[in-house]
């Protein structure tokens, strides 16, 4: 391994003596005062960068002569035992330290004095050669018991080349350390050639100042003379030799040992300056620490209460901003709240104002009202007066006719204006029913019962008598299956209808208002009713023609009791602009453009398909015919309805079909129609008997609603009592007459005990009694 490689390594360990005693000093101080744990961080504080600079000079010298040099730290309390640590840890091969301080030195030293060599010289790993100097001599060297590699182990300074060691010398800047180092180069010079032998010698010998080599130039420029030697620095071996070579060998010697000494001499006394002035420094420095201590802690509290004193200010700063933002909208406030005073003192005005108009108003308003309250009064008994009168001119006109004071039928109910206001809660929006064609119904009171009022448009070009007289020809037929017109107002050219609860037959094939399905039995009920309602009108003289016959028009009561609505409606308004979509529309009504009896029949007939399949209306007169064609109808029997008989379902589709011709003239007559449609609301009977719906060898039934519901039995007197069912005239006053205030079919409190002849019932028993 070459020196520089254990160099590199760390191998050698060279201590500066100025290095080693810097700390120490403060450190012995500091260990051995009176100083506190903070007194000692800033002493060290302070120290530090001294020894730093001082060992960062020696490192700079030392890369300088191109040596590769490390700073390596170490703490403890014992300066001679983190060198032996050091050497040992880092197997260090050379070491040069210090022997004594340099006052102790003498021509005669030979021993170490310090306690710290004597410490490192004994317990150093004999691995390391140690050099002990003094005053820049060598006064000992301890030999490694490896000194046989010394040779090639020297230290890297001695393989310097002289000429480049010079030059790279002369940059140096101090001047002590230059010739420091060049004494130490001589010394390993020599050393380096000496044996082991010698270098034992040299550490019982005392050690004479080195010879520099004739190859290397004086730094000091002095020229080399004889100079007289001193007796104690030659060796007694050289004094003994007695030949000329020798003597003028040891003349040499002598000379240059002279040159040296004085060149040493030269140097120790620069020494002496430097480590005198050094000495003072470091006494001045260890005086003045303290105070420099408290000028350091006064900096730094200075330093901490200008940097506070900053801080406040800027903080101060702040706070007077924001004051003065406050102001600012603090001002801006005040501005507002002028100018909102401002408009508030404008707005009380304003209000004041305001509250005279009000006033004034509301005064204009209550003698408005007066006013009207007395109009309306008038107009009251002006319509008292024109009721009375209208009254007396039917009386005459009966007179003049030739007819009795005495009814002939029920005389119809004229209201006034006011009262269908009053009994439809003002045409209250929410008690609308709904509004057709010719109008808008609604749901009303009138004298605690429930009525419909359907307010007619007010065109046409029927007068005030004509309307009353064909609305009292209306009023007049009663049948069970037609709603009732109860009256009407001829002044708002309104109708008044018993109210009918269970929505239409509309409603059940569009499963609204949660109708549930009618069963197939319900279905040809319904059908033969909607038949004999139909067929009455027909036969009442004159002739009613329903005319826009359909499912919205048939209305079914709370016992699915058929009542069709709008019966007659042609005769009171112009109806035009029927719809030629519409299936229900006679087909024939646009090419004759004239409503028919057959035309009622055509769309009973579609009625009956919709009961049998409750199909979509366009499209099932083609659908059933294609089902009758193929004998397969129960195709499009409605399922809902539960298990239709196919037989009577297949007689029932051809009997509609054949409402459905073309031709009105093949439509068949609604009497035999009828009479069929009840044969079939019989048990089956077998297909036989009913083959043709003309056989005329069929059970004689009335139907149901011919029946009194309390006697069961075909009614001769039918009486409608309060709660819309019609009794038989006997039965309803026996149960009247027991105490009873209830309906006898719903058990639910009737609103009064008036019994009203139900003429219609009546006619169309009578009829069906004279048929059969
Ligand atoms: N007497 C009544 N009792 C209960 N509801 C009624 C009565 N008369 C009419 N309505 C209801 O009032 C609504 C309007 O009936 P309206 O007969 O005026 O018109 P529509 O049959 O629906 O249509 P359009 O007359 O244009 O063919 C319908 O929903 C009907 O069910």
């Amino acid at each position: 391994m070459t020196l520089a490689a254990m160099y590199r390594e760390k191998k050698l360990l060279s201590i500066a003596k100025d290095v080693k005693t810097c700390l120490p000093a403060a450190h012995k101080k500091l260990v051995g005062g009176s100083f506190k744990k903070h007194d000692v961080k800033v002493i060290e504080r302070v120290e530090k960068p001294k020894v730093d600079e001082l060992m960062n000079s020696y490192l700079q010298l030392l890369s300088e002569t191109e040596i590769q040099t490390d700073k390596l730290c170490i703490a403890g309390q014992n300066i001679e035992e983190c060198i032996v640590e050091l050497i040992a840890r880092h197997k260090i091969k050379w070491l040069v330290m210090g022997a004594a301080s340099d006052k102790h030195y003498s021509w005669k030293m030979t021993d170490l004095k310090s306690k710290k060599a004597i410490f490192v010289c004994k317990k150093a790993p004999d691995s390391c050669h140690i050099w002990f100097l003094c005053k820049g001599y060598l006064i000992f060297t301890r030999a490694s018991n490896d000194d046989s590699n010394n040779r090639q182990t020297m230290p890297p300074l001695v393989q310097l080349d002289s000429d480049n060691e010079t030059r790279k010398s002369e940059k140096l800047e101090s001047s002590y350390m230059r010739r420091r180092l060049r004494y130490w180069r001589s010394l390993l010079e020599q050393d380096g050639e000496k044996d082991t032998g010698q270098l034992e010698r040299e550490k019982v010998e005392p050690r004479a100042p080195p010879l520099f080599s004739s190859g290397s130039s004086s730094s000091f420029g002095e020229p080399v003379g004889p100079e007289p030697v001193s007796p104690e620095l030659v060796d007694s071996d050289t004094l003994n030799t007695s030949n000329v070579e020798e003597k003028e060998r040891e003349g040499d010697v002598a000379r240059k040992v002279h040159r040296y000494d004085k060149a040493m001499h030269d140097i120790g006394q620069s020494d002496r300056t430097v480590y005198g002035e050094a000495g003072k420094k470091w006494e001045e420095d260890a005086s003045t620490t303290e105070a420099l201590c408290k000028a350091k802690a006064l900096e730094g509290l200075c330093i901490k209460e200008s940097s506070q004193r900053k801080r406040l200010e800027e903080l101060l700063e702040k706070e007077k901003l924001e004051v003065k933002m406050v102001i600012e909208q603090n001002n801006g406030f005040m501005k507002e709240l002028q100018m909102v005073q401002g408009r508030n003192l404008k707005l009380e005005s304003q209000m004041r104002k305001l509250q005279d108009l009000e006033k004034e108003h509301g005064e204009k308003f209550d003698t408005a009202m007066e006013l009207l309250k007395s109009f309306r009064q008038k107009r009251d008994e002006i319509r008292i007066d024109h009721e009375n009168a209208v009254k007396e001119v039917n009386a005459l006109r009966r007179l003049v006719k030739g007819e009795t004071g005495e009814s002939s039928g029920s005389e119809m109910l004229d209201y006034s204006f006011m009262e269908i206001n009053e009994a439809t809660n003002e045409f209250d929006p929410s008690w609308k029913l709904g509004e057709g064609k010719y109008g808008s119904v609604y749901k009303g009171n009138l004298q605690h019962l429930q009525v419909a009022v359907k307010m007619l448009p007010s065109y046409g070009s029927l007068n005030h008598f004509e309307f009353e007289r064909r609305v009292e020809i209306l009023s007049r037929v009663r049948h069970p299956n037609l709603v009732t017109l109860m009256g009407a107002c001829p002044e708002s050219r309104s109708l008044i209808y018993q109210y009918i609860p269970n929505g239409s037959l509309e409603d059940c094939f569009s499963s609204e208002n949660n109708v549930p399905a009618l069963s197939w039995e319900s279905r040809i009920r319904i059908a033969s009713e909607i038949c004999s309602a139909l067929l009455f009108l027909h036969s009442n003289i004159p002739c009613i023609i329903h005319g826009n016959l359909k499912p919205s028009k048939i209305l079914l009561d709370s016992n699915l009791v058929t009542k069709i609505n709008d019966y007659g409606i042609s005769q009171l308004i112009p109806i035009d602009g029927l719809d030629k979509s519409d299936p229900h529309v006679d087909p024939h009504y646009f090419v004759s453009r004239e409503m028919t009896l057959e035309s009622d029949i055509y769309a009973f007939g579609i009625i009956l398909l919709q009961l049998l399949t409750r199909r979509p209306v366009s499209g099932i007169l083609r659908d059933v015919k294609c089902a009758l064609e193929n004998d397969n109808i129960s195709a499009v029997l409605d399922n809902s309805a539960g298990d239709w008989p196919v037989a009577r379902g297949k007689k029932l589709a051809n009997v509609a079909i054949r409402c459905c011709k073309k031709n009105p003239m093949n439509r068949p007559d609604l009497a035999v129609v009828l009479r069929f449609i009840d044969r079939m609301k019989a048990p089956e009977v077998p297909s036989s008997e009913t083959s043709s719906y003309a056989n005329q060898n069929v059970p004689r039934r009335p139907p149901s609603h011919y029946l009194c519901p309390i006697f069961q039995e075909v009614m001769k007197d039918p009486l409608i009592a309060a709660d819309g069912f019609t009794y038989e005239a006997e039965a309803i006053r026996e149960w009247l007459a027991n105490g009873h205030d209830t309906s006898p079919m719903t058990n639910l409190k009737m609103e009064d005990c008036n019994l009203i002849p139900n003429h219609a019932l009546h006619l169309a028993i009578q009829d069906w009694q004279n048929q059969w």
